[in-house]
């Protein structure tokens, strides 16, 4: 119907048959939408269209749509839709969800200028010994994995955003980044799926008082705002008083040089804000998709170690200075953001005016979603795709010379400025407990091996629900370079 209203209007890209009256509302997924999305790209092709109730959604399944779309017409595709349960819960300001425009383009500059390359070089020494305090908290202390790697993610992000050290386990602040994950992590409640976009969706909003989801907004929502509030009004306080320590927040109270009003209080709240969140959270899932990967795949933990030995030998640590010498570990952590994308719908955009791409018709409005999950299972850009594989990105005729999967950061404008971090973060923690440690699979109380097949949480972001695994030190000798080294940075 929608298709031959316009007469002299290309035709909407293709999608599954839809429904006349209420369009694809019942076909659209609520539970694994990346692999449901990608199997009707098999079908219909890489640009899709649903309408479901009359909102437009297209959603993009290859890294080329992706990039013509919202990158090269990134003025037009930089909006993003409303969450209404996010809204709810109290994320605000929120650069992440925020629409196009100058309040955006203010909390970008905050977020994008202290999270450059270069800005994030003199975070160095602290991630690498927090990556060090972790590895040695692992060997003691393994089946406690999920917790420690919160902790790695959430003293670093701490220590930038706002300048105060975390100790283990307890801390309010690793507290604050468990009840942001558990909330982002919730699949129908916190407006994670693509269904939830679509407010008039379904036979109530997800926000509708008294649904599902607007209770868990109102359950969750102080410790979304005690996440907010706390950490900031405890750096301002500082700041007045002359006693702040460096940090983001602080740098950003100097620039205000005295002359903040509300607003911009308001805005660095949420800028600083919004690196805890979405810093810690996503760092911490690509952490536990390396142990699951390292759990399967002895054979490819092997030859990582092999290569770090060979580089640094058995009397010490490696360090950011050996990275180039580690031209496979680099390809590990690569493969780590490409295997299971931990944001597997990314975050979705709105193309603002209407739009014609390859003589199809994109309605002003519409959500455009990079399903960065069937990126990643693009069988004409990445071999065998579902197997784990970081040699596919090494040079022939050692590997396959397949292009790193740079959409795990998304598009654009609104591309994740805190990369650079991240890339760095993952390094350091994936290098040291390759060179610290074997994981392995655990055993039950009889011996036997547990397997470990890989099962995903589904909300927003991703990641392996819990499993059991065996990490133990590789040698003595290791395990004093690593308490020397902490007892050394410590001094
Ligand atoms: C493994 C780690 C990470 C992954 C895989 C990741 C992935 C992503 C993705 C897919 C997006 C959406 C991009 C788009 O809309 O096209 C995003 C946005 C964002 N990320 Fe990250 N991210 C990671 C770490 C971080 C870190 C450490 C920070 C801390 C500064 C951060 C801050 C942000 C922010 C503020 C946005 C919103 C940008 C905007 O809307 O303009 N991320 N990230």
């Amino acid at each position: 119907k929608l298709r031959s209203r316009h007469r002299h209007q290309p035709p909407l890209p293709p999608g599954p048959p839809a429904d006349p009256l209420i369009g694809h509302l019942r076909v659209i997924p609520t539970k694994d939408q990346g692999s449901v999305f990608h199997k009707w790209a098999q079908t219909y092709g890489d640009v899709l269209y649903v309408n479901a109730l009359g909102r437009s959604m297209v959603i993009l399944d290859s890294i080329t749509a992706a990039t013509d779309l919202l990158e090269k017409r990134s003025s037009n595709y930089s909006d993003r839709p409303r969450f209404p349960v996010i809204e709810l819960l109290g994320y605000d300001p929120n650069l992440v969800l925020m629409p196009y425009g100058d309040r955006f383009r203010k909390h970008r500059k905050i977020i994008h200028s202290n999270f450059t390359k270069r800005a994030c070089l003199p975070w160095r020494d602290l991630q690498k010994d927090s990556a060090y305090n972790l590895a040695l908290s692992l060997l003691d202390n393994g089946e406690n994995y999920d917790r420690l790697f919160s902790w790695f993610t959430t003293a670093v992000i701490t220590k930038i955003a706002y300048g105060f050290d975390v100790k283990f386990e307890d801390d309010e602040y690793v507290q604050m980044a468990e009840h942001n994950g558990f909330v982002l992590n919730e699949p129908e409640t916190a407006g994670g799926t693509v269904v939830d976009l679509l407010p008039f969706l379904r036979h109530f909003p997800s926000w509708f008082p008294g649904t599902q989801a607007a209770s868990f907004a109102r359950e969750w929502r102080w410790a979304i705002r005690r996440l907010y509030d706390l950490p900031f009004e405890k750096v301002k306080r500082e700041w007045d008083r002359g006693t702040a320590g460096p940090s983001l927040l602080a740098a950003e109270l100097a620039k205000l040089d005295g002359k903040e009003n509300d607003e911009d209080l308001e805005d660095l709240k949420g800028a600083s804000a919004m690196a805890f969140i979405a810093g810690a959270e996503t760092t911490w899932s690509a952490l536990v998709i390396f142990l699951l990967a390292m759990v399967r795949h002895p054979d490819i933990q092997r030859r990582a170690q092999e290569e770090i030995d060979r580089v640094t030998g058995p009397d010490r640590l490696p360090d950011f200075s050996d990275q180039n010498s580690l031209p496979f570990v680099e390809c590990l952590v690569q493969e780590v953001l490409r295997w299971h994308p931990v944001v597997p719908l990314g975050i979705p955009h709105r193309c603002m005016e209407e739009d014609i791409y390859r003589n199809m018709f994109i309605p002003k409005g519409s959500i455009v979603i990079a399903n960065l999950h069937g990126m990643a299972l693009d069988e004409s850009v990445y071999s065998d795709p579902t197997s784990f594989n970081p040699s596919r990105f090494l040079p022939k005729p050692i590997g396959n010379e397949e292009p790193l999967f740079q959409a795990a950061f998304g598009f654009g404008r609104r591309a994740c400025p805190g990369m650079h971090l991240a890339l760095a973060g993952l390094w350091i923690v994936m290098v040291t407990i390759l060179a610290t440690a074997d994981i392995s699979k655990a055993t039950d109380k009889d011996g036997n091996t547990i397997e470990v097949e890989p099962d995903y949480t589904n909300g927003l972001a991703s990641r392996p629900k819990p499993f059991p695994c065996r990490i133990q030190s590789r040698s003595e000798q290791r395990r004093d370079l690593l308490a020397k080294a902490i007892a050394a940075s410590s001094k």
